[in-house]
């Protein structure tokens, strides 16, 4: 998938809540929180690791929003670094196992942090690439979920959130 778009949708945006919370810091770090909380959300609502539960997952949709949720994040912190010239979507890494997805999502993100390459940052793409194939998420269904989460994410400053 192109993601040349969506680095504009997400460059907007950034701009319009620094300027409308009148951030000056350098939120880097704080972006980079946000995503691993982000992450942590998403695997919550799958439950995949709730081993002691009988319990199923929740609504594909809910799990489809916390999953854009990231890709927010994720987009933002290659701004941030001058890496929004990553044109297309990595390939997704092989692996089906949502637990697994989860925590090699979570060691890709926290290398990129502590490393910003592009190499790293090509290799969390991958992982979150990893784990909409293994939730069946089309591309299209990505795209059409990420720019409602970010007209909602407009609406949400306008409001006074
Ligand atoms: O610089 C920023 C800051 C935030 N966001 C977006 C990403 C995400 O889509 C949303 C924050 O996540 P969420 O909607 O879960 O916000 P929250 O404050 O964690 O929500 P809640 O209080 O409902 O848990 O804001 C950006 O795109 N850029």
């Amino acid at each position: 998938m192109k993601l040349q778009n969506l680095f504009a949708m997400q460059e907007d945006l950034d701009r319009f809540i620094q300027t409308n919370r009148e951030v000056k810091e350098d939120v880097f770090r704080k972006k980079g929180l946000a995503l691993l909380v982000e992450l942590a959300e998403l695997a919550n609502e799958t439950r995949c690791f709730k081993f002691w539960s009988t319990k199923g997952m929740s609504e594909r949709s809910v799990i489809l929003e916390e999953y854009v949720d990231s890709i927010h994040f994720l987009l933002s912190l290659g701004i941030e670094k001058g890496l929004d010239h990553l044109e297309l979507w990595p390939e997704p890494v092989a692996e089906s196992d949502l637990t697994e997805l989860f925590l090699g999502t979570f060691k890709a993100v926290q290398q990129f942090l502590s490393e910003p390459s592009m190499a790293n940052y090509k290799e969390a793409w991958s992982w979150y690439g990893g784990i909409a194939l293994a939730m069946e998420y089309g591309y299209d269904e990505v795209l059409d979920a990420y720019i409602q989460k970010n007209q909602t994410n407009y609406d949400r400053q306008n409001k006074g959130y």
